[in-house]
């Protein structure tokens, strides 16, 4: 992610998702599918400057186990993240919906430990360590 400002036509597609920040929508930008967090319309002016805490702490995150950011709009009231669109759904529909084989929940299990051992140290160690 390069700006704070988000270039180019951000189109909705369809509401995936909603959580403590607000909906979120797959949709495409810049020809990629994205998902994209948008805040609740009252977010007002803490709203922005937590999003824009965030969107600064997020951008700096690159790892191939966490979703990676793509843009962020900062312009009420259109307040949103633009992110990797995860097109597996949430883990736990996957977990719920069917047996999974031991090999395959192994790797997942391997994968979500690698983007979580790498969080906490994220912002201070270089682009797509282990
Ligand atoms: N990058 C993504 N790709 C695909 N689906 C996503 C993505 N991010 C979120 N979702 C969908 O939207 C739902 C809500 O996500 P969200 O991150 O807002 O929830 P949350 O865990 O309550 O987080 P927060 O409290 O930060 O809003 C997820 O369960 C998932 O189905």
């Amino acid at each position: 992610m390069s700006r704070l400002r988000l270039p180019g036509a951000l189109r909705l597609e369809e509401v995936i998702g909603t959580g403590g920040f607000g909906r979120v929508f797959r949709g495409t930008w810049r020809g990629q599918v994205v998902a994209v967090k948008a805040a609740r319309g009252d977010a007002g002016p803490a709203g922005v400057s937590s999003l824009r805490r965030e969107a600064r702490l997020y951008a700096r995150l690159r790892h191939p186990n966490v979703v990676a950011l793509r843009a962020v709009c900062l312009e009420p009231p259109h307040l949103c993240l633009v992110m990797e669109f995860a097109a597996g759904g949430p883990l736990s529909r996957a977990l719920a919906g069917r047996r999974v084989p031991p090999a395959v929940l192994l790797d997942w299990a391997r994968q979500v430990a690698r983007g979580m051992r790498y969080l906490p140290s994220g912002c201070s160690e270089p682009p797509n360590c282990p």
